[in-house]
């Protein structure tokens, strides 16, 4: 066993650093950037179906909101901790930065397993969590929505709530809405089909013909479904899916869209017809073209970076690989598109809906797809000609136009 660190804060500080040396910063601008600018603990107490009374903590971490008003989504696990939320935030903000939005990076938590919640207990701690952070967010100030264990029905809930607390109706405070709330076309899809994208202009740069790659997908939620959905629509044949319960294998592909049918159904991917079973372990190196990295934090670690087969890996999640993975991944010549890009399409089509709320202006699906793939080929362009000019890594490169773009905002406003 590695003695690598699994703590994502840590693994955060070190890609900024990395990024920061390289960029010949003053060492100031990464004392800024190491933590979040403000953090709010918090506890929710719910009444119980049972009558008892529990007590859930919560968090929600402002890292930095020099571009401006910081964004991110609200996760519900029960592993959630306030080091999580701190990196995920500061993650946040390089992913708002090397899209060019105008955001900072925030990231909120409850920890708790809500698969184990009825319903109305789930509505009750989602009320609950939003009115303990009332007062740090607002569609000027910091705006959340969804990412793992939370979807748009929680989100309606909270904007329903916040609009209680003012008096009046506010869609533009958190994003991932049901249409009928102010939501934006095309934001449920939106990171698996930028996850898809980004694949595919990976492809292209490394001479792989799309319409030949295999692909095997690590997570099956929100943006693994899609993504899987989107990377068979572009031409990828994706033969491996796990989740949290088990993983299924065809080598001759595996039809997403009704395999996003069963899991509707059944709560998990497993015993999907026509499939084998396959763990976690097994998916993680097959050998395929593409590995979609879709479920949560420090899959890929110092301890099996070097069974990996696959050409290209493409982060859906936040931070699945450590900088120790990224070392060995990078020596076996890996191509690893990075979060901060890959799974920015969540937030890019997170910052259209709130344009749209804030302008009662609604645009079509086309419109939002379009303009979705125009930016995301952009930054991916931006991302992998700044790699091949430093010879770094795609991760770098990603940090460095983030971290340029955060350094002259704050530097602008005289903070550094
Ligand atoms: N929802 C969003 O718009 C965005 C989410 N993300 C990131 O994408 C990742 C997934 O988020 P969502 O899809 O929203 O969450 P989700 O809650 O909808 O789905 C999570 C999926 O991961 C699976 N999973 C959990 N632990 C696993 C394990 N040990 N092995 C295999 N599968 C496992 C679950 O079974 C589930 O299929 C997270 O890292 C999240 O921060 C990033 C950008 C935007
Ligand atoms: O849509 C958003 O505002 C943020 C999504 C998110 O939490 C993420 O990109 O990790």
């Amino acid at each position: 066993m590695s003695t690598e660190s699994l703590n994502p804060l840590v693994n955060a500080q070190k890609q900024i650093k990395a990024a920061c040396d390289l960029l010949g910063l003053d060492p100031a601008v990464y004392e800024m950037l190491k933590e979040p600018m403000r953090v709010l603990e918090v506890s929710i107490p719910v009444r119980m179906d049972d009558g008892s009374l529990r007590v859930f903590k919560g968090w929600r971490s402002q890292h930095n909101d020099a571009l401006g008003p910081t964004k991110g989504g609200i996760r519900f696990h029960q592993n959630v901790n306030l080091d999580e939320v701190k990196a995920l935030s500061m993650w946040m903000t390089f992913k708002c930065g090397v899209l060019g939005l105008p955001y900072g990076g925030g990231k909120g938590g409850v920890c708790v397993d809500p698969t184990k919640l009825s319903k109305r207990e789930l509505e009750q701690l989602s009320r609950g969590y939003i009115r303990a952070i009332a007062t740090i967010v607002g569609p000027e100030l910091d705006i959340p929505a969804p990412d793992v264990g939370t979807n748009a029905e929680i989100m309606a809930w909270m904007v329903d709530e916040y609009s209680k607390i003012k008096g009046y109706n506010s869609f533009g405070v958190i994003t991932g809405k049901p249409l009928i709330l102010g939501g934006s076309k095309g934001r449920t899809d939106a990171t698996g089909y930028g996850v898809a994208l980004t694949a595919r202009e990976g492809a292209k740069r490394l001479g792989m013909d799309f319409n030949k790659c295999t692909v095997a997908l690590q997570g099956f939620g929100n943006v693994g479904s899609y993504s899987g959905l989107y990377l068979h629509r572009l031409g990828g044949k994706v033969i491996a899916v796990t989740d949290v319960f088990g993983g299924i294998y065809n080598k001759d592909g595996i039809d997403i869209e009704k395999l996003m049918e069963h899991v509707k159904k059944t709560g998990s991917v497993v015993n999907f017809p026509g499939t084998t079973s396959i763990n976690n372990e097994q998916l993680l190196s097959l050998d395929v073209d593409i590995l979609a990295l879709c479920a949560l934090e420090n899959q890929i670690t110092a301890d099996n970076a070097d069974t990996i087969k696959a050409k290209m890996i493409v982060e859906g999640a936040n931070g699945p690989v450590t900088p120790e993975a990224d070392k060995i991944l990078d020596s076996k010549g890996i191509f690893v598109c990075p979060d901060i890009l890959t799974n920015a399409g969540g937030v890019m089509v997170s910052y259209f809906e709130w344009v749209q709320n804030l302008t009662n202006l609604y645009w079509s699906e086309e419109e939002v797809k379009q303009r979705q793939e125009e930016g995301m080929v952009e930054a991916f362009k931006a991302v992998y000609d700044l790699a091949q000019q430093y010879k770094v890594n795609m991760r770098t490169a990603a940090y460095m136009i983030s971290i340029k773009r955060v350094y002259e905002a704050m530097k602008a406003r005289g903070w550094v």
